[in-house]
């Protein structure tokens, strides 16, 4: 007997975006730069030369990405504001052209059924907070909370899931430590700083929520699974090295109240001695986790690589992303259980599943054929699926991305869209997978 894979009442079908990667027009109607507009503009760091100046054109096409949405069947969308377009030197004086786009936004959405899952920070710091040290700044959480006063007190009569940060890993990470996103640092000693006070500043949004918020509030971290190349002693020890630092560094001070051990033996002398009052700040309960699932990594010791002293192995059996992600939903269920068992019941979203594939070449027509894409939404959906039984309370799905966009300093080569972008005449046009997804929302899951 085939099980149905209708997914539970009141289950959200949603796509998700960013604002840096679709909205152009990035100083438009008094907003101020962020990081972005900066890391973009500097010759190199962008593949191509690609910028954000006008990427999707959302900010003025939002209209018809909306109804673009509406036609999916969407029942939730997921974007984020731009920090400086609301606050342009991002304390302070608020600009409220930039807090109207939002507005209406947001009042457009619920007018086409669609619910509203809102993103404080993904990543566009307001420049002139770099300027002022940026994360690096113990202030950085007290800039943070008021801005997110400052959209409570505009939105939240309208806006019932709210999220503080996207993914702090990959802005410690790729921010301070690699240097392959915006501010493009590379310094040991600043990562777990930053962590910490990104974490801060996310516990001090949701404890401004506390005193005035009416729906739900939460954090999105990007979650892989770390599996051992081999049952080696070293494999082993640098798998938990690198599941320490990339998934329990933040879900375990937010859920749990302290940092994993293992991170002050992996950060040395650059860990510092963080404030026990501290942690009672990040530790404030949130109402749900957004998880981002993308692929999963298999770990081999590499003395070669301090401070993690950790590698990935590729597994060039299996298919593979154009971001070079292994396509491996069995990690989505794996880290799902891991997750419960781990922090018990608190609800969870998938915000982001997605994958950039190299679309063939195809004459232009009404749909682009997508055919891995289909497979990677399907495969991952079934999975979810699976989860929900195993008891995994999952309220939603996002699919990452409504729209090819700007995917960061890889620039728009990379598509993960369930639309296509031409980005020379700004046509939206469906790929297979957004009409199969339409199906899949239309059946809530039956026709899985
Ligand atoms: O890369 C695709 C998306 C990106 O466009 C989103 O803005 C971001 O939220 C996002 N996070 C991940 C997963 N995490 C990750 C892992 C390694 C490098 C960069 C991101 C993928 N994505």
């Amino acid at each position: 007997m085939t099980r149905s894979l209708r997914f539970p009442d009141g289950f959200l079908w949603g796509a998700a975006t960013a604002a840096y990667q679709i909205e152009g027009s990035p100083l438009a109607d008094g907003a101020g730069p962020s990081i972005w507009e900066r890391f973009a503009h500097t010759p190199g760091l962008m593949a191509d030369g690609d910028t954000g100046d006008i990427a999707c054109d959302h900010y003025r096409r939002h209209a018809e990405d909306v109804r673009l949405m509406q036609a999916l069947g969407l029942t939730s969308y997921r974007f984020s504001i731009a920090w400086s377009r609301v606050l342009p030197e991002g304390t302070g004086r608020v600009n409220a052209k930039g807090l109207d786009f939002y507005a209406r936004l947001v009042d457009d959405l619920l007018e086409h059924g669609i619910t509203p899952n809102v993103t404080l920070f993904h990543w566009d710091l307001p420049a002139a907070l770099d300027d002022r040290g940026g994360w690096l700044n113990r202030d950085s959480a007290d800039w943070f909370a008021e801005y997110a006063q400052v959209m409570f007190r505009a939105l939240d009569d309208r806006v019932p899931l709210w999220t503080t940060l996207n993914e702090p890993w990959v802005v410690v990470d790729g921010g301070y430590l690699r240097g392959t996103i915006a501010p493009g640092h590379r310094n040991l000693y600043e990562a777990p700083r930053v962590t910490h006070n990104l974490l801060r500043a996310s516990g001090a949004a949701v404890a401004a929520y506390r005193a005035e918020g009416r729906h739900r509030i939460g954090v999105v971290f990007n979650l892989e699974p770390k599996y051992p190349a081999s049952t080696r002693q070293e494999d082993r020890d640098a798998t938990r090295r690198a599941h320490a630092y990339m998934n329990t560094q933040f879900t375990d001070p937010v859920l749990r109240g302290v940092y994993p051990e293992a991170l002050a033996a992996l950060y040395g002398a650059a860990w510092p001695d963080f404030p026990a009052a501290d942690l009672e700040c990040i530790r404030q309960p949130v109402d749900f986790v957004g998880i981002n699932y993308y692929t999963r990594q298999v770990v081999r010791d590499d003395p070669t690589q301090p401070p993690l002293r950790a590698a990935g192995v590729p597994q060039r059996q299996r298919t593979h992303t154009e971001t070079g992600w292994e396509v491996y939903e069995q990690g989505l269920i794996d880290t799902l259980l891991w997750f419960r068992d781990r922090y018990g019941t608190v609800p969870v979203y998938l915000t982001e599943n997605g994958a950039a594939f190299y679309d063939p070449p195809q004459a232009a027509g009404p749909v682009v054929e997508d055919p891995l894409r289909v497979d990677y939404l399907e495969r991952h959906l079934k999975t979810l699926r699976r989860a929900i039984d195993a008891g995994v309370d999952v309220r939603g799905y996002y699919a990452w991305s409504l729209l090819d966009n700007l995917e960061w300093s890889l620039g728009f080569a990379k598509r993960f869209g369930l639309y296509h972008v031409d980005f020379s005449t700004q046509r939206r046009t469906p790929k297979r997978s957004a009409l199969r997804y339409a199906q899949i929302i239309a059946s809530h899951g039956a026709a899985l």
